[in-house]
């Protein structure tokens, strides 16, 4: 195809490619704003860069002209000449990166920065895993019996003792937290200092709030001393307050001339972090520091540019890697110990398997995973679809009946409704599953959405604020104070207590009866209802889909189109970066 239509430019795009136009010096004035513009585009699409190869000896159309690009040499030549493109050493807008890659020089500090730090990190393996003391408090954690597969969780625990950075990655249940429990008391030893100051973090609220928990209960359950579980924190924070965030100016206080206080640091769910906050992150570690990262390298990359987690897990699978011992991947799911279909259709999905994630969907075999047609159209007269509303009634009847904030927000984590699309027609995107879903709770006398901050109408945050330490995804319950008769809205806070707060000091906010499977991500739920848009859309994908799966622990509905749900399986999506290739060949 010579033609690359490029009708979806944003304005901004246009002002960044008509800035470096006239910036340039050099000729091609036209290819280079196109190209500027389709960097910009880029990023807004996850990508870190863009790679020429793909655009280079087409014609490309945007809504308002045609622009012929170069081959690549010529056109490397013409970026070469043009004065607003580095390869990397100077201080212009755009770098030419390895091979065909162009980047805004932000991001290319960014990657190769990150990639130095990582390998850095990875020269020599420190600590002295083979002292006796420890051998012995290893075997007795990670005893051979408790495990199958190669006793990759003790292999995990090795490598983390051994490096400086270490990498625990497997799908939901493989015994991530676990072990990193594990590993942080082996560190701490028998009196409790070994590991040094330690900080747990994940990168969203909600995402915190799991680790905090999921700490708390392995650590009471651990054989070890009480200096050792006094030494694992209770609490985990999210990034951007351990980095402390500078409110509305994207810097932090932690960075290489301030340093973060610790000496072994844990961040959870690192597959939702993008490329410039890790960048800031590991910028911001002392060089002695012990780094764990956990996530699941299978699920949706960062909203923000960039796959830091799966380029990172991907290098290590190479031949000669200098990550070669960093990265162990946890495969056995204990938590469906025993088999379970959502496992299964997990694995068949992110493999991209469309016949056997089909079969298991096969309606009615009662393994807690069913394909059914997506929801037809509703209005105000037919009202709810039947099955939609049986739905709705069971999974949110429970957290509205509680008679008190902690065990209606126990109750509300039981069941969540996921969709692809935010908004879509019907019932197709998360807006139409909440009017639906506010529609039968309020005829079956559960609410009263008649003000609005009714008795029990959950809501998710959806921005960070500092002063009110609530953070973008925080999901909160309304719930009337029966001493003021007021509503209050209450979450969960990471030291396991709740806190209440008032309607009017929310932060930006919406009802969470359902939520975008991106939002979800962090989350876990006993049932899972996902409903995808009708036809295949861009924004379907199977990391999409294997994200939703593993939200749930014990059913997963999908009503979806079978073509468009195989559309989607069949599509994994792979970002432009340069990370790996940068970790591989420094
Ligand atoms: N080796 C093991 N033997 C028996 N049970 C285990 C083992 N490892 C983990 N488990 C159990 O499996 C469950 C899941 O473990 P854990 O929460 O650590 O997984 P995870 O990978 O962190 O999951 P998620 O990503 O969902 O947070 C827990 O109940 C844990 O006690």
């Amino acid at each position: 195809m010579k033609y690359i239509r490029y009708e979806d430019e944003r304005p901004i795009d246009r002002q960044f490619g008509g800035f470096i136009m006239r910036l340039s010096t050099g000729p091609g004035k036209g290819v280079l704003r196109v190209l500027a513009s389709l960097v910009s585009r880029a990023l807004e699409g996850g990508d870190v860069c863009l790679d020429l190869q793909s655009v280079a000896g087409r014609e490309i159309m945007t809504g308002e002209e045609h622009v012929s690009i170069p081959e690549l040499p010529e056109l490397l030549d013409v970026l070469s000449r043009s004065g607003v493109v580095s390869d990397g050493g100077g201080n212009l807008p755009l770098v030419k990166g390895r091979g065909s890659l162009l980047y805004l020089q932000r991001y290319h500090v960014a990657e190769s920065g990150l990639a130095r730090a990582i390998l850095n990190r990875c020269l020599e393996p420190q600590g002295d895993p083979e002292k006796e003391a420890r051998t012995a408090l290893l075997l007795q954690l990670f005893p051979a019996e408790s495990e199958d597969g190669g006793g990759m969780q003790r292999a995990a625990a090795l490598q983390a003792l051994r490096r400086r950075f270490s990498v625990i990655a497997g799908g939901p249940g493989t015994g991530k937290t676990t072990t990193v429990v594990k590993i942080l008391a082996l560190l701490a030893g028998e009196d409790g200092t070994g590991g040094g100051r330690i900080a747990m973090a994940a990168p969203t609220g909600k995402a915190a709030l799991r680790l905090s928990g999921s700490v708390r209960m392995q650590k009471a359950a651990l054989h070890c001393t009480d200096a050792a579980r006094r030494a694992i924190p209770d609490e985990a924070s999210t990034l951007h307050r351990l980095l402390q965030a500078v409110p509305g100016t994207g810097r932090f206080r932690h960075g290489p001339l301030n340093p973060l206080p610790y000496d072994t640091v844990v961040v959870d769910e690192a597959s939702m972090v993008a490329l410039p906050l890790m960048h800031a992150f590991f910028s911001a570690l002392s060089p002695s520091c012990r780094l764990i990262l956990l996530g699941d390298p299978d699920q949706l990359a960062s909203v923000e540019a960039g796959a830091v987690l799966g380029d990172i897990c991907a290098a290590a699978r190479l031949p000669g890697s200098a990550l070669h011992g960093s990265v162990t991947v946890l495969e056995r799911n204990y938590r469906f110990d025993g088999g379970s279909d959502i496992s299964d259709l997990a694995r068949a999905v992110n493999g991209g398997r469309v016949e056997e994630s089909l079969g298991l969907l096969a309606p009615d075999r009662g393994n807690g995973v069913v394909l059914r047609p997506p929801y037809v159209g509703w209005n105000e007269r037919d009202g709810v679809p039947e099955e939609l509303a049986d739905a709705i009634m069971e999974g949110y009847r429970p957290f509205l009946e509680a008679g008190d904030p902690p065990s209606a927000l126990l109750a509300f984590d039981r069941f969540r409704m996921l969709g692809a699309i935010g908004d879509g027609p019907g019932l197709s995107g998360v807006r139409g599953l909440n009017m639906a879903a506010e529609q039968v709770l309020r005829r079956a006398g559960l609410i009263d959405p008649s003000s609005p901050f009714y008795h029990g109408r959950p809501v998710m945050v959806r921005e960070n604020d500092y002063s009110m330490r609530l953070f973008n995804g925080d999901t909160g319950i309304v719930f009337n104070d029966p001493e003021c008769d007021a509503p209050l809205v209450w979450f969960n806070a990471p030291d396991g207590s709740l806190r209440a707060v008032a309607p009017e000091r929310l932060p930006k906010h919406e009802t969470a009866y359902a939520v975008t499977i991106h939002k979800s991500q962090g989350s876990e739920f006993d049932a899972v209802l996902m409903v995808l848009p009708r036809q295949d859309s861009p924004l379907l994908s199977r990391e999409l889909l294997y994200t939703a799966i593993t939200r749930a622990r014990r059913s997963v509905e999908i009503r979806a189109d079978p073509e468009a749900l195989s559309a989607a399986i069949r599509k994994g999506t792979a970002r432009v970066s340069g990370l790996k290739d940068a970790l591989l060949n420094p």
